[in-house]
């Protein structure tokens, strides 16, 4: 869904991207610095219940995930390192945001906040991983599996915005219920790419003929 706007992220940070590639920093830098950017706060502000510092900062780091490749393809530079590069270290980074919240359901709530926050915070990164995992056992083996209800930009603005709303005064309730249908949205995700990635297999499979 959110994906359609991968043009017009693009657009918009045209001019940034154009910028950084003149003052010499390479696509590449830009992706480890915003992983990193990424990685720190969230287990940083997370853990010490900050949450609107943490959603902020998380979402400005997220977003040079756009500037990396915009970069890359302004430079024609895109290539099979690059997007590698990209995709190994977004896990690092969902994995960061995820236990995050995990160690803020932990360290600042009880009873069934408590458990339902963090269970469903390391459910969301579980199950996140396996709705890109499948795109990329997909694409390895050379078909497709760019769809779902529940791609990353979906999972990081969801909880991102939720664990802000809460930080900013909002009912605890509403980031734990927000983590468990993300949870589930993304348990269909996994089904909606393994239909299509089915599809895909069985119509390549050549039909045995009747001759012996
Ligand atoms: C109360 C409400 C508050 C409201 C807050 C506002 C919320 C914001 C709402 C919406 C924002 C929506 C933005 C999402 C758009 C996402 C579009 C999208 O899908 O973009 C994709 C990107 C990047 O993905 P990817 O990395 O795959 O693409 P690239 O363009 O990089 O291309 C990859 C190829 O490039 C090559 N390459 C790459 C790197 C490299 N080093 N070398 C290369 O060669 C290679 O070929 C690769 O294959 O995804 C994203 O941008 C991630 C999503 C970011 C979403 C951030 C969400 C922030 C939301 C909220 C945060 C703030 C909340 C605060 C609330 C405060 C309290 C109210
Ligand atoms: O597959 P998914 O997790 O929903 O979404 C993402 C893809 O859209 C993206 O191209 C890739 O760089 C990310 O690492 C991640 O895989
Ligand atoms: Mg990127
Ligand atoms: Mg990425």
């Amino acid at each position: 869904m959110l994906s359609r706007l991968r043009g017009l992220m693009g657009r918009l940070f045209h001019p940034l991207a154009k910028a950084l590639l003149a003052a010499k920093v390479s696509p590449d830098a830009v992706t480890v610095f915003g992983t990193l950017g990424v990685l720190v706060t969230a287990l940083w502000a997370f853990p010490t219940d900050h949450l609107v510092a943490g959603a902020i900062i998380i979402g400005l780091f997220a977003f040079l995930d756009s500037l990396d490749g915009t970069m890359a393809r302004l430079a024609g530079r895109s290539g099979s390192w690059g997007a590698f590069l990209d995709s190994t270290l977004d896990r690092l980074a969902d994995a960061a945001i995820f236990c995050g919240l995990a160690a803020y359901f932990l360290l600042h709530h009880e009873g069934p906040t408590r458990a339902w926050g963090a269970t469903a915070a390391i459910a969301c990164l579980v199950i996140g991983s396996m709705v890109s995992y499948a795109r990329a056992r997909a694409e390895g083996l050379g078909m497709t599996a760019n769809v779902g209800i529940a791609e990353r930009a979906e999972r990081l603005v969801v909880s991102l915005v939720c664990a802000g709303v809460v930080g900013l005064g909002a009912p605890v309730v509403v980031l734990v219920v927000a983590l468990v249908v993300l949870a589930l949205a993304s348990l269909v995700t996994v089904g909606q790419r393994i239909a299509t990635v089915r599809r895909q297999a069985l119509a390549a499979v050549v039909p045995a003929t009747s001759e012996g």
